[in-house]
């Protein structure tokens, strides 16, 4: 590949802000201090199929594009757009492939901690096409690594890489990394539509071909580890984004053997012989980070279970949020759910005694209560002291999982717009609701929406004790803020409207008649061009 390709400028992806300004080639990378706020993709060929050859066809379409996004204002060289035109993608450029003996994809730490698909072969040939290659061979120019030492991981969707960075003290062992490159194959697609329609950070990138996919899925991956990290949760730091490649910590040890998953854990002879079964604090670990996950970072992992947590020294880490959805994505509690009920699926399997699913659905959703160690850990304690007390019979046993099933199956709205009968509901305590989050709890106070509520605030005052089910059934009502006006007294109604005839008729009075301002912008426009 020549390096005038890899120098061209960079292309504005359709879906992003055309204000922002063209990023030179080094920073064609998103690195880890400037990503947050740069909300724009810059690459190259945004718009070819993942390993698709660059034609002078397609050069000129993302030409076109590119114009177009920047409002038509074209480039001094338009005749020459900086692709080069005459050579493919796959040609060799000398600089960059000198580093291909620095890849190795295959093989890795045999033995340990290592997972592998039927087709593993197929897939890391799959996820090294040519833009892969070049990707790659960047990181390595650009000295962000070393080299690649083998897979770690090789799945449906993802490859995961061992890398490593020599540092600049040669007596220092090399710099552990982590390369996750995700899988342009079609197949995945499909599950992984879910995650993305209804996300409100990737709406207008929704649509796209596989390549423009699987990149919002990876940067999805590399903002979400980010907001892990800003909360304090444990996991990899992500360190640079390059369309589909994320290079990030590595979990592991010195010489690259990765931490185990949740599943593999083993734990000391010494914790084995205690009284408590070692599996019961990380369970304990565990619930508080998903709640700290809902509540700080207000994201759902949507893909939590032991697959996709590693393990080391009584630590938990969270990998692999790449399908994380936000808190207000409409399947979001749906998801959550199904991550309460695979988290606690594998601890009973490990003999941990367990809660019930709906008590850490609310622990987790519950905006009131501790986010941070060790109160986390002293609440679900607390959660176990007051739960119901039940027989420790197959009988009791089998009603547990009964009720856990309702729960799992009980439809969750997405807004109360889905409930099919708010008042029949609303006969039933509170505390039964799975949808109760979605009912204002709170009064709502004369200075958060001054007009309309100010008739409320006598009602208001004689609910504002409780806000975790204490009022009446009716109460949830009038407590909430209706939709419209029909809740206003006729006369105040009367009032607003016509301080709303006031307003407008005084805006009408300094308003620049239609006419003038025409002559006005007819006058400025050809003064202008002349
Ligand atoms: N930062 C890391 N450090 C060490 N090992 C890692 C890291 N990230 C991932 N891994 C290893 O790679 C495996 C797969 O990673 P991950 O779960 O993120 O990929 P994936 O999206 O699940 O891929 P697939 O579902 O296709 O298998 C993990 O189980 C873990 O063993
Ligand atoms: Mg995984």
């Amino acid at each position: 590949m020549p390096s005038s390709l890899l120098n061209s400028q960079p292309v504005v992806a359709p879906h992003e802000a055309p204000q922002q300004p063209e990023v030179p080639d080094q920073d064609i990378y998103h690195d880890t201090d400037d990503y947050e706020s740069e909300d724009a993709y810059y690459e190259l060929g945004d718009d070819l199929e993942d390993g698709a050859i660059l034609t002078s066809a397609n050069i000129t379409q993302s030409f076109n594009r590119e114009r177009q996004m920047q409002g038509g204002v074209v480039r001094s060289n338009a005749q020459k757009p900086t692709a080069n035109t005459s050579s493919q993608i796959n040609d060799t450029d000398a600089s960059l492939a000198r580093h291909a003996a620095k890849i190795k994809l295959d093989g890795g730490k045999e033995g340990k901690n290592r997972t592998k698909d039927k087709s593993d072969r197929a897939t890391s040939e799959l996820v090294m096409d040519d833009r892969t290659r070049v990707i790659l061979y960047k990181m390595i120019q650009q000295n962000h690594i070393s080299g690649i030492h083998g897979a770690i991981s090789t799945g449906k969707e993802a490859n995961v890489y061992n890398a490593t960075l020599e540092p600049e003290d040669d007596d220092a062992p090399p710099i552990q990394r982590a390369i996750k490159i995700y899988k342009t194959s079609i197949l995945v697609f499909k599950d992984r539509e879910k995650y993305v329609t209804g996300e409100h950070r990737f709406n207008s990138a929704s649509k796209g071909n596989n390549l423009r996919k699987v990149k919002q899925w990876a940067e999805k991956e590399f903002r979400n580890l980010k907001r892990l990290r800003a909360a304090g949760i444990p996991c990899p730091e992500p360190l640079l984004l390059k369309s589909h490649v994320l290079l990030m910590e590595f979990l592991g040890d010195k010489r690259g053997y990765a931490y185990p998953k949740l599943r593999e854990a083993t734990f000391s002879q010494e914790s084995q012989e205690g009284s408590e079964n070692p599996w019961r604090p990380l369970y304990i670990q565990l619930l508080g980070l998903m709640r700290k996950l809902y509540q700080v970072c207000k994201l759902v992992h949507a893909d939590l279970s032991e697959y996709n947590i590693l393990y080391h020294d009584n630590k938990l880490y969270i990998i692999d949020v790449s399908q994380s959805v936000e808190h207000d994505h409409p399947r979001a509690l749906e998801f959550l759910r199904i991550d309460i009920k695979n988290v606690g699926d594998f601890f009973r399997r490990m003999g941990v005694d367990t809660l019930q699913d709906r008590t850490i659905f609310d622990f987790i959703i519950s905006p009131e209560g501790p986010l941070d160690e060790p109160e986390l850990s002293q609440a679900i304690e607390h959660l176990y002291e007051t739960r119901p007390q039940v027989e420790d019979s197959a009988e009791a046993e089998a009603k547990r999982e009964i009720d856990n099933e309702v729960f799992r199956n009980q439809f969750i709205p997405r807004t109360l717009d889905d409930v099919y009968d708010i008042e029949r509901d609303s006969q039933q305590p509170q505390e039964g609701l799975i949808y109760k989050q979605m009912l204002a709890d709170k009064v709502v106070t004369p200075q958060a929406a001054p007009e309309e509520e100010s008739d409320d605030e006598s009602e208001g005052e004689s609910h504002s004790g409780g806000s975790n089910g204490s009022h009446s059934d009716e109460s949830i009502f009038k407590e909430g803020r209706s939709r419209g006006k029909k809740h206003v007294d006729k006369d105040e109604k009367a009032a607003h409207k016509k301080a709303v005839k006031e307003e407008n008729a005084a805006k009408r009075a300094n308003k620049l008649p239609k006419a003038k301002k025409k002559r006005l912008i007819a006058t400025t426009s050809s003064r202008r061009r002349k």
